[in-house]
């Protein structure tokens, strides 16, 4: 099964990165959807090669075969596909050392070291599936999934910007702690029961003042023993309005992203760019990513119709009515956390004119921000979509 040769008429497809959190949400999209019937998987470890492979391409558990060792170039160079969320670390190490070595083969990553080369395109078929078919015709062999932020606006609002209809935008993020790793999220979820513990006693009491649970919670947010390791400062009860490296011109690496891999995902040329900018925020939501908008439409055009085309655009995108019920039940990251959905709500004209419109987006950010553009890659490269 595991074998790096291929076994059948399938390809084969070594799979790196399968254990991490990203790497797991995959592989459950992928057994969820029949992949492992289309390839014949390779499995790699950068620290446990020779140890047994997992058995969901549907073997006997321990008859999957041995993991493969990740930083072996020669077994990698034997794969004509490789599937990869293992980290930015690993690619920029590997990558390079197997195109050297005259590797050919398609490689499909989650990290974000190869995103922005002119060489790679970045994944997001419902938006951009022509840009990707293009660039498989022509040859290209780096096929990159997108920042969670920029996948999961463009996959709610991917309409509007694909019709023309988008002058510019600004978007406002509350990013969740699975963006920073598993770590991250366990960090936010001990820091929670801290506060908590904190003031047990006075939450029993209905009759306790409010102000001393308040001033014990910010001493306990305060205390420097509250574990920050991760974040650097706490998350719980608090936001983070600084997400990845500063650039030194104001603006944070995550900003950036947005305009350069929106412009990129929709083969839009220089002369055709969308401004696109704003804040990146970490908020205390454990894995959907959620997005206040401001958009300059290019025309003015009725709510009912914007609603029309964000609705039909791609069968994940969803308009949640304008409406307090509405938004509350479906428009959060709790409603979303696990789905494919992408709920788009609040679209109403804005007060500075007929053209400017607000929507709120939320969007699973492991799922449609991470796995499942690769999962749908495979399946493109391996002539399954
Ligand atoms: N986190 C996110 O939201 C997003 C991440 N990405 C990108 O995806 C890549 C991977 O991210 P992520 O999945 O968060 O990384 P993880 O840290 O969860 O996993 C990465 C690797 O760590 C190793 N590892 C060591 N200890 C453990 C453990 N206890 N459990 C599981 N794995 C372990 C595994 O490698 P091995 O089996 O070889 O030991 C695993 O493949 C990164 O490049 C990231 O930028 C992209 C979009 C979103
Ligand atoms: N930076 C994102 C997660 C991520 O991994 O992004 P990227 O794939 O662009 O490095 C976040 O913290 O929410």
């Amino acid at each position: 099964m595991t074998s790096p040769a291929a076994t059948s008429s399938t390809q084969s497809v070594g799979l790196i990165g399968w254990r991490g959190m990203v790497g797991s949400v995959l592989m459950q999209r992928m057994q969820d959807e029949g992949d492992f019937d289309l390839i014949n998987p390779v499995f790699f470890s950068t620290s446990n090669a020779g140890g047994d492979a997992p058995a969901f391409a549907g073997a006997a558990a321990g008859d999957a075969g041995k993991l493969q060792d990740a930083y072996d170039v020669e077994t990698l160079a034997k794969l004509p596909i490789i599937v990869t969320a293992q980290g930015g670390d690993y690619t920029s190490e590997v990558y390079p050392k197997l195109r050297d070595a005259g590797w050919d083969g398609l490689w499909i990553d989650a990290a974000s070291t190869l995103r922005m080369q002119d060489s790679s395109i970045i994944v997001l078929d419902p938006v951009n599936r022509d840009v990707i078919d293009a660039g498989l015709a022509r040859g290209v062999k780096e096929f990159i999934g997108g920042n969670c932020t920029v996948s999961c606006m463009l996959m709610g609002l991917g309409g509007l910007f694909k019709n023309g209809l988008v002058e510019w935008g600004t978007s406002m993020t509350y990013q969740a702690a699975s963006g920073g790793g598993a770590r991250h999220m366990r960090e936010l979820l001990n820091q929670f029961g801290s506060l908590n513990a904190a003031v047990s006693a006075e939450l029993a009491d209905p009759a306790s003042a409010i102000l001393e649970i308040d001033r014990k919670i910010l001493a306990q947010q305060r205390n420097p023993e509250l574990d920050s390791s991760q974040f650097g400062v706490p998350l719980a009860g608090s936001v983070i309005p600084w997400i990845d490296k500063d650039l030194g011109n104001g603006q944070s690496k995550e900003e950036w992203k947005a305009p350069a891999e929106t412009n990129k995902i929709l083969g839009l040329s220089d002369d055709q760019r969308i401004p696109f900018d704003g804040l990146c925020v970490r908020i205390g939501a454990m894995r959907s990513h959620s997005q206040a908008l401001t958009l300059k439409l290019t025309e003015d055009l009725p709510v009912a119709e914007i609603e029309r085309i964000i609705d039909a655009d791609n069968e994940w995108s969803r308009v949640v009515p304008n409406t307090k019920e509405a938004t509350m039940e479906h428009l959060t990251p709790v409603a979303a956390s696990g789905t494919l959905e992408i709920p788009v709500g609040r679209i109403r004209k804005l007060e500075m004119g007929p053209e400017y419109i607000s929507a709120f987006t939320v969007g699973d950010q492991l799922l449609w921000g991470a796995a499942e553009p690769l999962r749908r890659m495979l399946r493109i490269a391996t002539g399954n979509l």
